[in-house]
């Protein structure tokens, strides 16, 4: 909770760079205060050039990752119109929308060109004669298609959709990142129109924007004078595939870094300190008073008996119980203020009880490692029905809140939302047949198998179906025994059935899990968040071997050095979790040498022999 506003060095050389118009990107570690330095450099072009720019109907730009730090920012600034802040995609729309012969002939010239490209490398890939080579056989076909359709679109549209559909001129999420880099790269025009639109344009979590779309507007703010482009972000902070991870402003800008932390006890950050070399960061507001506490247990690792080397269920309990005993070693056992951050979901599921869903996801027969990342985050599309409107419906039943059985309805239900055929509906009429409708799933969920379940939702159009749904709900369940060798690049029918074979008691803890906060989260789920107490959890047994690699990150002279790639990611994930801790951050590391690696952490990160304790 922020106290007084205290302004920073690297806040005064953001307003010397609006003063003299020049782009600039803030490098900002954890706990910097970042949208505090945001929100004050958009309210200083407000009091230097507001007045200008009103009169000369320009506005600023503000761009966010996500839609509620578009609430939180134009909230701040009063709603005031002077300032447009929105999503990258809403943005970037905003500009696209009114190219609509050059949206036509991009998609011509490259996005269906290099899209037609890829399913070819995938057929190639599976073979044709396998489904998955039959399925982007046909994709090939509906593009080649819909290449032919484009001609006779009259107009383009974006719904904030995933999903496009060109022949009808339907664009989705990544049409609209690829349409507008490009355009960003090309056309002079599109690029003038823009800055003319917006002499100042603001990227916020710079870090997790698209690699082409910092290039773009590089080359909008090229030279020196307005426009100019301001990044906000933190490097270390990058941890999905494909951002722009490491952003620069235009040449001529300056790169400022930001060395306060107001989030962090003393010892936390001095830890950070030792952890990340590049920014020195200290404590600046009233966390200076507080100590703090930094500790970390190290146990030692077994290994993993279970299937592809990981833990069996046995091994997982015992896991748990390494976790309890820290938890009491720490005095954290019986508070309820300490979020813990674990790689592995298995763990979480156990406590949580959906085990067997999140076995399913992990079991790599069926689930691509796509597909395992897609349950983790909450987006597989066999799981987005009930996370969006099934399992939020029941609930609402179940607690007695119709209002927010309609809400529900009437956002995500196509056979209750408020347009087409139920304009006519009387309110009281719509009332009833959600009554009905919710009692019949109800009855379905009790009684009857996911794939039941989701098949009546289907029917009684309770839920919206995407295409890949719909075919697995069409077909019937695979005969054969899966076989690696013929049907790999088709697990995920076998994922279906299976999935649609389950009862749906594993499903609603794990909705539970994705939707609410609970005292357990994944380490990516954490970023932008702020917790008094942190314990990160690392067993390399159950992360992903290939992409993570914590006791080499942390401990190389005990356990090998990792990868360019491990090292990259796990330090970055490792750094967003330990700077969530305000107060407290306890760390457990599954090892296998814990007297050394407690040597060898006691010189790496500058720490104190009380600090490590050894649970073998
Ligand atoms: N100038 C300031 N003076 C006092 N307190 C501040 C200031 N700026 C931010 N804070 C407080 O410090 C904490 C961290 O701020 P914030 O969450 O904006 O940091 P951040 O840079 O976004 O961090 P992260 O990148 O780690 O998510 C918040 O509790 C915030 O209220």
């Amino acid at each position: 909770m922020m106290l007084k506003r205290i302004e920073t060095e690297a806040d005064k050389k953001v307003r010397a760079c609006l003063d003299e118009k020049r782009s600039f990107a803030l490098i900002a570690g954890a706990g910097s205060g970042k949208t505090s330095s945001l929100i004050d450099a958009l309210a200083r072009i407000r009091e230097t050039d507001g007045a200008r720019l009103r009169r000369d109907g320009q506005r600023v730009a503000c761009i966010t990752y996500t839609k509620r730090a578009t609430e939180v920012i134009r909230t701040r600034l009063g709603f005031d119109e002077l300032y447009l802040v929105s999503t990258l995609h809403s943005f970037l729309w905003g500009q696209l929308a009114g190219f609509q012969e050059d949206i036509r002939r991009v998609l011509i010239e490259d996005r269906l060109p290099a899209q037609i490209a890829k399913a070819g490398e995938k057929v190639t890939k599976a073979g044709g004669h396998t489904q998955e080579g039959q399925r982007q056989q046909a994709k090939i076909i509906r593009f080649q298609a819909e290449l032919k359709d484009l001609q006779l679109v009259p107009r383009f549209t974006y719904e904030d959709s995933e999903f496009s559909n060109y022949a009808k001129g339907e664009l989705g999420h990544p049409d609209i990142i690829e349409i507008g880099s490009y355009l960003l790269r090309t056309n002079r025009v599109f690029r003038r129109i823009t800055a003319l639109r917006f002499p100042y344009i603001f990227v916020d979590e710079a870090q997790d924007t698209f690699k082409g779309i910092v290039e773009g507007l590089n080359l909008v703010c090229a030279g020196e004078g307005l426009p100019l482009v301001g990044y906000f972000g933190d490097p270390w902070q990058q941890i999905y595939d494909g951002r722009a991870g490491d952003f620069a402003p235009p040449p001529g800008g300056e790169t400022i870094t930001k060395t306060e932390n107001f989030r962090c006890s003393v010892s936390v950050i001095a830890f950070l300190n030792a952890f990340r070399k590049d920014v020195e960061q200290y404590p600046a507001g009233d966390n200076k008073k507080r100590q703090g506490r930094v500790a970390v247990r190290l146990v030692r690792a077994e290994k993993g008996l279970g299937k592809r080397n990981t833990y069996t269920e046995e091994q997982v309990g015992r896991a748990l119980e390494h976790m309890d005993n820290a938890l009491s070693a720490w005095g954290w056992k019986d508070r309820d203020d300490v979020m813990k951050l674990l790689l592995a979901r298995q763990m979480i599921a156990r406590r949580l009880g959906f085990s067997a869903l999140n076995d399913l996801f992990n079991d790599g027969r069926m689930a691509s490692s796509r597909a395992t990342d897609a349950f983790e985050e909450g987006s597989h599309f066999l799981l987005t029905p009930f996370l969006s409107t099934i399992c939020p419906l029941l609930r609402a039943k179940e607690e007695g809140q119709p209002h927010r059985v309609n809400e529900v309805l009437r956002r995500e239900s196509p056979a209750f939302a408020t347009d087409g055929e139920n304009a006519n509906r009387s309110l009281r009429q719509m009332l009833e047949a959600s009554k009905a409708a919710i009692d019949d799933l109800h009855k379905h969920w009790t009684t009857q198998t996911v794939g039941e379940i989701l098949r009546h939702s289907a029917k009684t159009r309770l839920i919206n179906v995407s295409d890949r749904l719909r075919e697995h709900l069409a077909r019937e369940p695979r005969a054969e025994v899966y076989d690696e060798t013929l049907h790999a690049q088709e697990k995920g029918d076998w994922l279906a059935d299976a999935f649609f074979a389950m009862k749906p008691d594993t499903i609603a803890p794990y909705t539970k899990y994705i939707l609410e906060n609970s005292a357990f989260s994944t380490q990516h789920g954490v970023k932008g968040e702020e917790y008094d107490r942190v314990l990160v959890l690392y067993d390399d047994t159950e992360a992903k071997w290939n992409v993570y690699n914590f006791n080499k990150m942390l401990t190389p002279d005990t356990c090998g050095v990792p990868t360019d790639g491990q090292l990259d990611k796990s330090r970055k994930l490792a750094y967003v979790s330990f700077s969530r801790a305000e107060d407290e951050l306890g760390i457990i590391l599954f090892t296998p040498n814990p007297e050394r690696a407690k040597a060898e952490m006691m010189s790496r990160f500058a720490m104190r022999e009380e600090q490590i304790s050894i649970d073998s």
